[in-house]
């Protein structure tokens, strides 16, 4: 029998949406955010969590888990007021303290006006996951514009850069970062290829700052999602990729958000204690190295 995750990849056809970031609430089927069979153990009981991307995808799975485990939270995201309206309905319904909060990440100033209003709002800051990100995908190398490039570092990568800094002195023994990387860092991609190289700076970051940060007792992870159902896929891929995504996987299908917000918990948590600089891969079973 098919377990709801082979269900649901089998439920998706090829549609698209036409703008960027996508909307969650008009996904049809609807990914799923949430898995009914967690069970939370208080892992997350007293902290306070920044999840940007939080409104939707695999921000808005670890943004429940983060609340199931105990976690206050706060999602920033780009401008999908009703995906981000529907998340914290949620996230309020399970009994946490839950605020949302629109920026840019591509600006710097937002990044310390966050985390300010972060801190102000909830009194500290314990887990920041940068996780909002663009992508345009593109047939021919030379159809990147410089415009595109830059949008796409300043978005993924910059934004991440700025908001670790910004949190930094508001974080203690014990916090941890946690950044999305994707298995196109690890692979390549011939129609990403300024998004993978923003995913694989990420992947050195992570690295780089584990290691400076190691001696204050802060952590910080990564994870590298493969082919997940989310907003961003209908977005930006055409139909033949939405309905054709993670069938080349060993596991032969596409994940679901609800497979990849256990191992934000993990690494949020005090089971991954002796873990940092590290990436794990949730993408149906391809091997990476490191
Ligand atoms: N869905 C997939 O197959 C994969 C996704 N990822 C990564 O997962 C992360 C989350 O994406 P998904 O959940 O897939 O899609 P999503 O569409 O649900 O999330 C993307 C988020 O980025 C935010 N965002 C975009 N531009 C922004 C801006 N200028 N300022 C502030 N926020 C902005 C949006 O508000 C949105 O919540 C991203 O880093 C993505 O690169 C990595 C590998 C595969
Ligand atoms: C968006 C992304 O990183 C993939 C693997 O599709």
């Amino acid at each position: 029998m098919k377990d709801k995750f082979e269900q649901k990849h089998e439920e998706i056809n090829g549609y698209t949406q036409d703008k960027q970031p996508g909307e969650q609430h008009t996904m049809n089927p609807s990914p799923i955010i949430e898995d009914e069979d967690y069970m939370p153990g208080g892992k997350l009981k007293g902290k306070v969590a920044l999840i940007t991307g939080g409104d939707s995808g695999i921000g808005a799975a670890t943004a429940i888990l983060f609340a199931k485990e105990g976690a206050d939270i706060a999602i920033a995201y780009y401008d999908e007021d009703t995906d981000a309206k529907q998340t914290l309905m949620r996230l309020t319904e399970i009994g946490v303290k839950a605020l949302a909060y629109q920026h840019d990440l591509k600006k710097e100033n937002h990044a310390q006006e966050l985390i300010n209003q972060v801190v102000k709002d909830f009194g500290k800051l314990n887990i920041l996951v940068n996780n909002g990100a663009v992508q345009h995908p593109q047939d021919n190398f030379e159809d990147i514009t410089k415009s595109q490039l830059q949008e796409t570092f300043e978005t993924n990568f910059f934004g991440m850069f700025y908001l670790s800094q910004a949190a930094l002195p508001h974080l203690n023994k014990g916090d941890t970062i946690i950044n999305t990387t994707s298995v196109t860092a690890y692979r390549g991609s011939a129609h990403l290829i300024d998004y993978s190289a923003t995913k694989g700076a990420i992947v050195s970051f992570t690295r780089s700052l584990a290691s400076a940060l190691a001696d204050k007792g802060i952590r910080v992870n990564g994870v590298a999602p493969g082919p997940i159902y989310t907003p961003l896929i209908p977005a930006t891929f055409n139909a033949e990729k939405v309905e054709n995504a993670g069938s080349e996987t060993p596991l032969g299908r596409r994940g679901q958000p609800s497979e990849n917000a256990p191992a934000y918990v993990y690494l949020a948590s005090q089971d991954s204690t002796y873990v940092t600089g590290q990436v794990i891969h949730i993408n149906g079973g391809d091997f990476m190295t490191s």
